[in-house]
């Protein structure tokens, strides 16, 4: 098996005369945590929505595990293992921790008619539920309905949901947005732990979370890849504090 599990070639998105995305040649190393970052409007959103197939590319090419997966649908590469994070808005606000999980385990089984009158298989989805909801740190929340949780606690539930499609490949996006500095160490925990069992590209715009977690940071600019590396060498690049300092974006010392 290929030591590469995502990688594109020439990945271009064009919003009528405007290249959002311009060119990228992306490689993701099975096992590892890749973040993807750069100054606002670097087209890291539009690269993240190219790669799990919400937006169609203008040119070039997306494979996963080798095989060109370019032209399949959203739920055809989550069904291969290529998940995205759900908004926290695709948590069901009056509906326990519990069934959140629940529903979204039941979405990974498919629906089918046998399955609603198996006592049996609801058990075990309560089972893989309970696991998924210690698994995130939410013990003692799993009768909570989702709404009433706090943000960093629906983050780790969204975080759950996600889990329970049980992906290869993790897309998390912007997973530290609108979180206080607590909720940030429990969740930048949480994906450390998660890591161990599969491959996280991320886009965040934390970067002291990007630096204590990546193996590896591809740094976006105007569409382009700017430069790549471990945080250490992209921090220190002048092309990259150059970017980031043009953009009036300051964070990235
Ligand atoms: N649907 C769209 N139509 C037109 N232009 C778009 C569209 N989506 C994004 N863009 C433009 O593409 C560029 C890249 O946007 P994108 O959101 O991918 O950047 P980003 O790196 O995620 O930025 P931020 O850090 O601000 O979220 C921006 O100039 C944006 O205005």
């Amino acid at each position: 098996m290929s030591d590469i599990i995502l990688s594109t070639s020439g990945l271009t998105k064009q919003f009528g005369g405007f290249t959002a995305v311009n060119d990228v040649d992306l490689q993701v190393k099975r096992g590892s945590i890749h973040a993807l970052i750069g100054p606002n409007g670097a087209g890291k959103t539009t690269c993240f929505n190219l790669l799990t197939k919400f937006f169609a590319p203008s040119r070039g090419k997306i494979f996963y595990n080798g095989r060109d997966v370019t032209g399949r649908r959203p739920a055809e590469v989550a069904r291969l293992g290529l998940v995205r994070s759900f908004q926290i808005s695709a948590v069901f606000p009056k509906l326990t921790a519990r069934n959140n999980i629940r529903i979204a385990l039941q979405r990974k089984r498919g629906n089918s008619f046998d399955f609603w009158r198996s006592e049996r298989v609801l058990d075990a989805l309560d089972e893989e539920a309970m696991r998924l909801i210690q698994a995130v740190g939410l013990t003692g929340y799993s009768e909570v309905p989702a709404g009433e949780l706090s943000y960093g606690r629906k983050r780790a539930l969204e975080i759950a949901t996600t889990l329970a499609l049980d992906p290869e490949l993790l897309l998390l996006d912007e997973p530290m947005a609108g979180l206080g500095q607590e909720d940030i160490h429990r969740i930048e925990a949480l994906i450390r732990t998660v890591s161990a069992e599969r491959t996280i590209l991320m886009v965040e715009h934390n970067l002291s979370v990007v630096a204590n977690l990546s193996d590896r940071i591809t740094v976006l600019a105007r569409g382009q890849v700017l430069a790549e590396g471990d945080y250490t060498s992209v921090s220190r690049d002048p092309r990259v504090i150059e970017a980031y300092i043009g953009s009036g974006d300051h964070h990235v010392h």
